[in-house]
């Protein structure tokens, strides 16, 4: 359980104090203010597996228990917020863990987009398919510049579901979502200002933190209780939508990524990854 203990004596630069979680997401709290730094931290590209899913979702979990006042999404990498969900989970994947996958993202974005409080994600390098569903599940984001961002399902041979389309549809014009899906298209920093994709460049990681803390404090005077309730109105359909159609939303990915064909785009995805270095 994550304490928040309000200490208004202590100074700016040690606000932060560390209470980790668990090794996969690391939490600090900012005593002054009650806003939370979430830091996603599986080297080397913060792949979302079971594990690291679950623990996020955990986490925000007690941020709501514990009444935050607003969530910093971030990484512990130098150059990657988040790629998606761990290819080698689906590439190739045992049935069950597969389905295990699924239903963990689902419940994962149920609490992070349906969150009561201001969210933003302070994206300090790529923010890849799943990754992108994370930033887009946030209330803002920042990125700083020469990184990707976007879903790339349709290039991997599948197609976003409901929800994902309507966390997408909730940030981005329709033409934009349009062009964007069906081309399964990755922007680069400046690309995704221009359309709405992000909403602020900063120059470095801490900096998107500091323009995140400056979002969130726009909200100090917004009562926490119409900011939750108008946020339930404004995002409660997609979420009843997923929530009465669980078991037909994981029947869709699991026959997607069970698709021979998407297997064997997978194969030759993970080695051209692998083949980088080379
Ligand atoms: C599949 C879906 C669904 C149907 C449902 C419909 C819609 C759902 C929408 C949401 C769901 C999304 C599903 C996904 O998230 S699938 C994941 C898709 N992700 C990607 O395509 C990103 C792939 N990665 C990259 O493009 C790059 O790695 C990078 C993030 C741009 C970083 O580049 P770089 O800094 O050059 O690092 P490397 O490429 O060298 O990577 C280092 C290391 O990490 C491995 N790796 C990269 N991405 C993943 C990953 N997603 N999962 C597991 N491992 C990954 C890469 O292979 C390298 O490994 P080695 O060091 O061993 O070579």
């Amino acid at each position: 359980m994550i304490s928040f203990l309000m200490r208004r004596t202590i100074p700016r630069c040690r606000a932060y104090s560390s209470q980790t979680t668990s090794e996969l997401t690391k939490v600090e709290v900012n005593e002054k203010t009650g806003v939370a730094v979430v830091t996603l931290n599986r080297p080397p590209v913060n792949g979302l597996n079971v594990a690291a899913l679950r623990s996020l979702e955990k986490v925000i979990g007690d941020l709501e228990t514990n009444k935050c006042k607003g969530l910093i999404l971030s990484s512990s990498s130098k150059n990657i917020f988040c790629a998606g969900l761990d290819l080698t989970e689906i590439y190739k994947p045992d049935q069950e863990k597969l389905k295990s996958l699924w239903t963990a993202f689902q419940d994962l974005w149920i609490k992070l987009y349906g969150a009561s409080f201001p969210t933003t994600a302070a994206l300090n390098g790529h923010a890849i398919a799943g990754g992108c569903v994370l930033a887009l599940s946030c209330d803002y984001r920042v990125m700083v510049p020469n990184s990707s961002i976007g879903l790339n399902e349709t290039e991997l041979g599948i197609s976003p579901t409901a929800w994902i389309i309507a966390s997408m549809q909730n940030v981005l014009s329709k033409r934009s979502v349009e062009l964007a899906l069906l081309q399964g298209r990755i922007y680069k920093t400046n690309q995704a200002l221009e359309i709405g994709l992000i909403d602020e460049i900063a120059n470095d990681k801490d900096e998107t933190i500091k323009k995140c803390e400056e979002f969130i404090a726009k909200y100090s005077r917004v009562q926490s209780l119409a900011f939750s309730l108008t946020k339930r109105e404004l995002r409660g359909k997609a979420i009843s939508e997923l929530t009465s159609n669980r078991q037909g939303d994981l029947q869709f990915f699991v026959d997607s990524i069970n698709n021979p064909s998407v297997q064997k785009f997978l194969e030759k995805y993970l080695q051209s990854l692998k083949s980088k270095k080379n």
